[in-house]
């Protein structure tokens, strides 16, 4: 492969960390608190990567977006509470971290998760001192598909943005690297809907496990 990024950074939900069970849980706790039946763990998953408001979207469709919006304190709450319980990394994603430390390739987070809430997972799972810079949605003022985040982090490790490679699950993860101008793998291990097509989304590169990220490097 031609690519031969300085840094590698990657989307956190669908793409290093499985956080779906957890996030499941979070909105069937809202849902319980509303008297209402659990929704089935595979439907909720398959919008994770879209964000809590649309996993409230999925859990409560028969309200408008406007009614649904006091419930994502609330749903960031509970999530808050219990955040690296159930939540695993993906196959490959250890192997692939330690091959990067190994071979000195600065890599760091880029996502829609707040801040805080990502800072939690990634302590979670012991990344504190090897995740050299992190980015959450509500870091900056704009959040993927805008560009500004994997700008931002670049800017943090004094490196251009053509020098880095983004790993991430959505749609929106491959918007915000072309809008940065920097090269992207679309994983295809994460999460989607049925109509969702990575395929389609124009990646520089796809990747069916985390190990193919590997091709990448140098
Ligand atoms: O919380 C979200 O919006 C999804 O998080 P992600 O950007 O890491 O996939
Ligand atoms: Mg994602």
């Amino acid at each position: 492969m031609s690519h031969r990024p300085a840094v590698v950074l990657f989307d956190l939900d669908g793409t290093l960390v499985d956080s779906a069970p957890d996030l499941a849980q979070a909105a069937n706790r809202v849902l319980a608190d509303h008297g209402r039946p659990p929704v089935a763990y595979e439907r909720l998953r398959q919008v994770v990567s879209k964000g809590g408001r649309a996993m409230l979207a999925v859990s409560f469709p028969d309200l408008s977006d406007e009614q649904r919006e006091p419930l994502l304190p609330v749903f960031l709450r509970f999530y808050g509470e219990a955040l690296a319980v159930h939540s695993t990394l993906f196959d490959g994603v250890d192997a692939l971290l330690a091959a990067l430390d190994a071979r000195g390739i600065r890599w760091g987070i880029v996502t829609n998760k707040p801040e805080g809430l990502a800072r939690g997972v990634l302590e979670g799972f012991g990344w504190r001192q090897r995740c050299a810079v992190l980015v959450g949605g509500d870091t900056l003022p704009t959040r993927k598909p805008d560009p500004a985040p994997l700008l931002h982090a670049c800017g943090q490790l004094g490196v251009s943005p053509g020098d880095a490679l983004y790993v991430g699950d959505d749609l929106r993860d491959v918007q915000a690297a072309k809008a940065a101008g920097m090269p992207c793998v679309a994983a295809l291990w994460g999460y989607r809907e049925d109509g969702d097509d990575p395929l389609r989304w124009q990646a520089d590169f796809v990747a069916a496990h985390a190990s193919e990220v590997l091709e990448h490097l140098p």
